[in-house]
Parts: structure tokens; C-alpha cells; sequence
């Protein structure tokens, strides 16, 4: 399991998204993506996770170019990088039940997870609410919850804190160490400087 980038940019016309990018991860972990407004943090997100063109360099995930398309890499790589798509007319239990159906579980199992998972955000009493009836906190924990309720080995992170209070952000630790433990990559851009503090490494992109 493994994230490389050598000399890696991202140029769209004259504009520099992201300058020359180079690092390598192997082990299980957190790694704090930090970088000012603009460095380039959502771009090397998307080029990781196969949705933007590297302009210059190598990107490698698994020894893999990035294709989002590509049913191995769907399965080793999830991210939240935009809101991801939620069901108007569907309940919170519901949608995170069926993500886990559509990867493989028994529909009993799945729903029994997607309990789990409300539990672990700390938003088990909203199972039976509509997307449009959260607070922006609210409909954060469910994306993360979303995002996690499908197997991975990398997680691709867009400063999952933002809307989070201060207890929630440390629920999002927890659950982040956890998944690290059980052997996942983590990287995730993040201005918060308790993600940066619980996080076991760090990759700091200067401004372009
Ligand atoms: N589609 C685009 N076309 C041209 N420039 C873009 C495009 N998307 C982003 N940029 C520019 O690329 C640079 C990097 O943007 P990016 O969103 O990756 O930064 P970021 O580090 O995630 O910033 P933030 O901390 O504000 O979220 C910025 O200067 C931005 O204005």
C-alpha cells in the first residue's frame, strides 16, 4: 500500500495549481495535509484520487496511476473531497445501510453497520432523519459517515472538520486513529491544528 508523487504539478493554462510535489507514504497512518489558502491542498487531493490530470511529474497509488474508473483503485482508494451524492427521500440509517449493501453486505448486516457508524459519530438519535432536516455539522458527520461505510486502504480527506465543534473534531480523531490502526493510509487537508497535533505525520505545501 502506498502514495508517491515525484516533481508532481498541476497547471490548467497559465494558472499553477500546484507546484512541484514530491513525497512517499507506505505505512498505515494519519498524515496532515497543511499548505495556506491555495497551496494547492484540493488539487493533489483530486490528482491522488484520480479526478485531475498531473500537468508534470508521477502520481502513483499502489504503484497505479490514479483512475477513478478503475474498479481496483475504487476499491482500495474513497474520498471526501466534494459533499458526496445523498438521497433526498432516504434516511440517514438508510443510506449508510446502503452503501455497505452495494459493497457486498447482507442487507441485515448492513443495517446493524450503518447503526454502528451513527453510534461512532455521535449522531445515532438522527437515523431516521432526511439529509435536509441536518444542521451543516450534522450533514458533515453523515459524509464522513458515508465515506467510511465502504472498504478502503486509503482515505483521501478535504478538511473533514470543517462545520465539526471542538468535541466532534476529536470524535473525528478517534475515528480516524481506528481506521489507521486497522491499516489504512489517511491523508487529509486540514487548517485545524488538533488534526494537525493527532496526526502521526504531516505534508506541508508552500504557496504557488
Ligand atoms: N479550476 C481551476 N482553474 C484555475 N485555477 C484553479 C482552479 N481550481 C483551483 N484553482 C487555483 O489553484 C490553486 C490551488 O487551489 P486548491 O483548491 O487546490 O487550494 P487549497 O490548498 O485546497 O486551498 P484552501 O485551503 O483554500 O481550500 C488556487 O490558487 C486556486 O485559485
Amino acid at each position: 500500500m502506498s502514495l508517491h508523487c515525484q516533481d508532481l504539478t498541476v497547471t490548467i493554462g497559465e494558472t499553477t495549481l500546484l507546484t512541484e510535489t514530491s513525497f512517499e507514504v507506505t505505512d498505515p497512518g494519519i498524515i496532515a495535509l497543511t499548505g495556506a489558502n491555495g497551496a494547492g491542498k484540493t488539487t493533489l487531493l483530486k490528482t491522488l484520487a484520480g479526478r485531475q490530470l498531473p500537468s508534470g511529474g508521477e502520481v502513483l497509488i499502489n504503484d497505479r496511476t490514479p483512475y477513478e474508473f478503475d474498479p481496483t483503485f475504487r476499491a482500495e482508494v474513497a474520498s471526501l473531497i466534494d459533499t458526496p451524492p445523498m438521497a433526498r427521500d432516504m434516511t440517514l440509517l438508510e443510506q449508510l445501510a446502503l452503501v455497505r449493501a452495494s459493497w457486498g453486505q447482507s442487507p441485515q448486516a448492513s443495517f446493524q453497520s450503518a447503526e454502528q457508524t451513527l453510534q461512532r459519530l455521535t449522531i445515532r438519535g438522527l437515523a431516521e432523519r432526511f439529509p435536509y432536516e441536518l444542521s451543516a455539522g450534522q450533514l458533515q458527520l453523515f459524509a464522513i459517515g458515508l465515506t467510511i461505510s465502504r472498504p478502503y486502504r486509503i482515505l483521501l480527506l478535504d478538511e473533514p472538520e470543517r462545520h465539526l465543534d471542538t468535541e466532534r473534531v476529536q470524535t473525528l480523531l478517534q475515528i480516524l486513529r481506528a481506521e489507521a490502526q486497522a491499516g489504512s493510509i489517511i491523508l487529509t487537508a486540514t487548517h485545524r491544528q488538533e488534526i494537525v497535533e493527532g496526526a502521526g505525520d504531516q505534508i506541508h505545501l508552500s504557496a504557488a
